[in-house]
């Protein structure tokens, strides 16, 4: 893997095309080995309004949100068909981040410390996700790295401040982006997915995979 080309707006750095189809492929296949361990989610905001984006995980910590607020967990809070067929939410433990996934993070950053958590997020051609800042780690030294795979997203990036000015980028399939710096505080967010635009996924939508130090305590 070549270190691709960067393109930077408002201190996010975007990788175009980072990825090779067979990459991707191979990722996509990784990510549906996690959903097969950590089935999909639609979890609630602690105001308890369904999201629209359906999520997993990978790692040691998986973040999580329901009535009780946002956060990170070391276990699964959704209910597992075989094991669970009592329907109480296990004390199961995420399944680990796959081994392709963390050499993209250590060869995009250069940081030798593993993450702690993949965040895996499905959007269906009608999700979205409003403006936010990833702020429940415990050190925002570590940037967070995203992965783009299947339909294209128009990915919205702010300020530090809610209200600062935005601008967008369409972020594609194999496109990564290093939110670090300052970045790493920015709101950013998902204004739409623009249905058929990939092939990588057999019924379309979008995954995105984003990587975290989580670093607590
Ligand atoms: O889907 C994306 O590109 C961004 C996801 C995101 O911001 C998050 O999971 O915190
Ligand atoms: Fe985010």
């Amino acid at each position: 893997m070549d270190r691709p080309a960067k393109l930077t707006v408002q201190g996010f750095d975007i990788y175009k095309n980072a990825l090779s189809r067979p990459q991707q492929e191979d990722l996509r296949d990784a990510v549906r080995d996690i959903i097969r361990a950590a089935p999909l989610i639609r979890p609630v905001t602690p105001s308890g309004k369904a999201m629209s984006v359906r999520m997993s995980a990978a790692g040691r910590l998986g973040w999580i949100t329901d009535r009780a607020g946002y956060r990170y967990s070391a276990t699964y809070p959704g209910v597992r068909g075989r094991e669970q067929a009592d329907g109480q939410a296990g004390e199961q433990e995420w399944p680990p981040i796959p081994e392709q996934i963390l050499d993209i993070w250590h060869h995009m950053t250069g940081i030798a410390r593993t993450p702690d958590c993949c965040l895996v997020n499905y959007y269906d051609t009608s999700a979205r996700m409003g403006m936010h800042q990833d702020r429940d780690e415990g050190d925002f030294d570590w940037p967070v790295l995203s992965i783009s795979l299947g339909d294209t997203a128009t990915f919205r990036m702010g300020g530090v401040k809610r209200g600062d000015p935005t601008s967008s980028v369409r972020l594609e399939s194999g496109d990564i982006v290093v939110m670090g710096g300052a970045a790493r505080l920015a709101y950013h967010g998902v204004d739409r997915i623009l249905p058929g635009t990939s092939t990588l996924l057999r019924d379309g939508g979008r995954i995105n995979l984003t990587l975290r130090v989580v670093d607590h305590g």
